[in-house]
């Protein structure tokens, strides 16, 4: 690592992103805020010394956990750290150019955002355009055609020269996302503090395989019962070493204490 710049925060960008809103939340008064963009981009400014942290999204309330940050975490896990976390309500308005009369024919959008409000687009019939994130949607409608729409966060029309015409899409209780601040070395352990670990199923779970269980693939995806951060499902596949015995099956069955490790399916490897 190059030596660390201090006082300068990253962060998804470009401005006006969600991650931006978070990152102003995280700042100190005397940081300097960076935009960086695709989010590879934000975990390499932490760890080449340009930023001494940076924010990136991490997990919606409704769409789970987010692809591109937990694949930079893995790439360089060991290399970066988070360090704080923050979570904001994510709410959505409808953008276009001012004095656009057009009717919608379009509407730009980062695809968890797009995903967030589905149902206001299937009730729309509007094609969509995916953008890199939710300001980049805001770029494209506001260079783009009459009648490409964006969404985008709330009150960033100004910043766009866009006029925001809608708000609330996603109708009455909005979503959560929650950011990670990112170091190139670990906060020192002190207090309660939420520990992340990822590990590789397949080579780490050598105790499981002693018990005749290889573990596949591990998903979790958000119960959606309320509109909270935090509940999950998971599923998990494994190979078993040998046809089930009723041992396997009933350590796979109901748990008794609460967890549900009920089989999802049986399929021959
Ligand atoms: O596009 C943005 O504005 C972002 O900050 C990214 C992001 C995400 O990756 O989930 C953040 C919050 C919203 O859920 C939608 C998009």
């Amino acid at each position: 690592m190059n030596s660390v710049a201090p006082n300068r925060l990253g962060f998804f960008g470009p401005a006006g992103t969600f991650t931006h809103r978070a990152a102003l939340l995280c700042a100190n008064p005397d940081d300097d805020l960076l935009p960086f963009d695709p989010i590879d981009k934000v975990y390499d400014a932490v760890l080449d010394g340009h930023v001494d942290r940076a924010v990136a999204p991490i997990e919606n309330s409704a769409e789970g956990y987010v692809p591109p940050s937990v694949a930079q975490l893995w790439r360089l896990r060991g290399k970066i750290f988070a360090v704080d976390h923050v979570s904001i309500p994510v709410t959505f308005s409808l953008y276009r150019k001012i004095g656009d009369l057009t009717q919608m024919t379009r509407l730009a959008g980062h695809p968890m955002a797009l995903r967030q409000i589905a149902h206001w687009i299937e009730a729309k019939a509007v094609p969509t355009r995916e953008a890199s994130s939710s300001a980049r949607g805001l770029e494209i409608a506001a260079k783009g055609e009459p009648g490409l729409y964006a969404l985008g966060p709330p009150d960033v029309g100004e910043m766009f020269s866009l006029e925001e015409v809608e708000t609330h899409l996603e109708g009455k209780t909005a979503n959560r996302t929650r950011f990670l601040a990112l170091a190139a070395a670990p906060a020192p352990l002190s207090g309660t503090r939420l520990c992340t670990l990822c590990l590789d199923p397949v080579s780490q779970s050598q105790m499981l395989m002693r018990a005749g269980l290889t573990l596949r693939n591990f998903q979790c995806s958000p119960t959606k019962t309320e509109n909270s951060l935090g509940g999950y499902a998971y599923f998990c596949e494994w190979d078993l070493g040998t046809p089930i015995s009723p041992d396997h099956a009933s350590a796979l069955d109901y748990g008794t204490d609460g967890w549900f490790i009920g089989v999802l399916g049986n399929i021959r490897g």
